[in-house]
């Protein structure tokens, strides 16, 4: 598996009433397939999560992934790292299904038949083959997040982070989108407020106020999670 690591990575961030501590300086060498990341609202989980690909820059400290320094090989970060937001719509932005991932394709696949072809392949994987020439705007919310996904997945990346993937779906939905990224082979670091899906992760990060409070095995993670909350 890949390393992320995070080396007294943290984030503050000017505000009008003084400066903010988003996150707070945080050690953590993540190299387990599938790593949680729970925590109230609020309390810093996608900030941590963005550090992962450069989507939010660390103010200290810094975040490597397989020993590349996040902040200065951004571009190459990313091509290893693919990231999926909570509202597919934040991706999608090409009129039909099939573009749209050819989109995703396009610095990796020159040849614009054999990107074609590829993305009619992924879509057909991800079981949104009968919507290829679809627009994107006749898809359900989980058709949708399916899509977003298959774009994230079609350039093989090594690392998948993905920020509350299914709070917009409904039941059905979330079992599909869950097992399809608890089915990937690759590296899976995944915010969610789902403690289900947490606890088939092999390790959770508990957040809170800023700080990693918890971090270990699922079940233990959820349960110190469930406790602070209750208390
Ligand atoms: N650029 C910014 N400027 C000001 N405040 C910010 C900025 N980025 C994040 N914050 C604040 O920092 C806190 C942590 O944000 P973050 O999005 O990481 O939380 P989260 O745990 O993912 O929350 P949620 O579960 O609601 O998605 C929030 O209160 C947010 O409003």
């Amino acid at each position: 598996m890949p390393t992320i690591r995070f080396d007294a990575a943290g984030v503050r961030v000017p505000t009008p009433g003084g400066d903010r501590v988003v996150l707070e300086p945080t050690t953590v060498e993540l190299t387990e397939q599938r790593v949680g990341v729970i925590g109230a609202n609020g309390s810093g989980k996608s900030t941590l999560a963005r550090l992962v690909n450069g989507l939010v820059e660390a103010t200290t400290g810094r975040v490597l992934v397989d020993g590349v320094d996040v902040a200065r090989h951004g571009a190459a970060v990313r091509r290893r790292v693919g990231f999926a937001f909570t509202d597919p719509a934040a991706q999608l932005v090409m009129p039909t299904c099939v573009e749209d991932v050819e989109l995703s394709l396009r610095r990796h696949v020159k040849d614009a038949r054999r990107r074609h072809e590829l993305a009619l392949g992924v879509l057909e994987r991800y079981g949104l083959g009968d919507h290829a020439t679809a627009s994107v705007h006749t898809l359900s919310g989980g058709q949708k997040q399916l899509l977003a996904l298959a774009g994230v997945l079609a350039v093989e990346p090594a690392v998948v982070v993905a920020d509350e993937p299914t709070t917009l779906l409904d039941l059905a939905n979330t079992r599909r989108v869950a097992d399809l990224l608890f089915g990937l082979d690759q590296q899976l670091l995944l915010v969610t407020h789902d403690l289900e899906l947490a606890r088939r992760c092999d390790r959770v990060l508990v957040i809170e106020d800023a700080r990693v409070r918890y971090d270990g095995p699922a079940d233990a993670a959820v349960d110190d999670y469930l406790a602070s909350v209750a208390s």
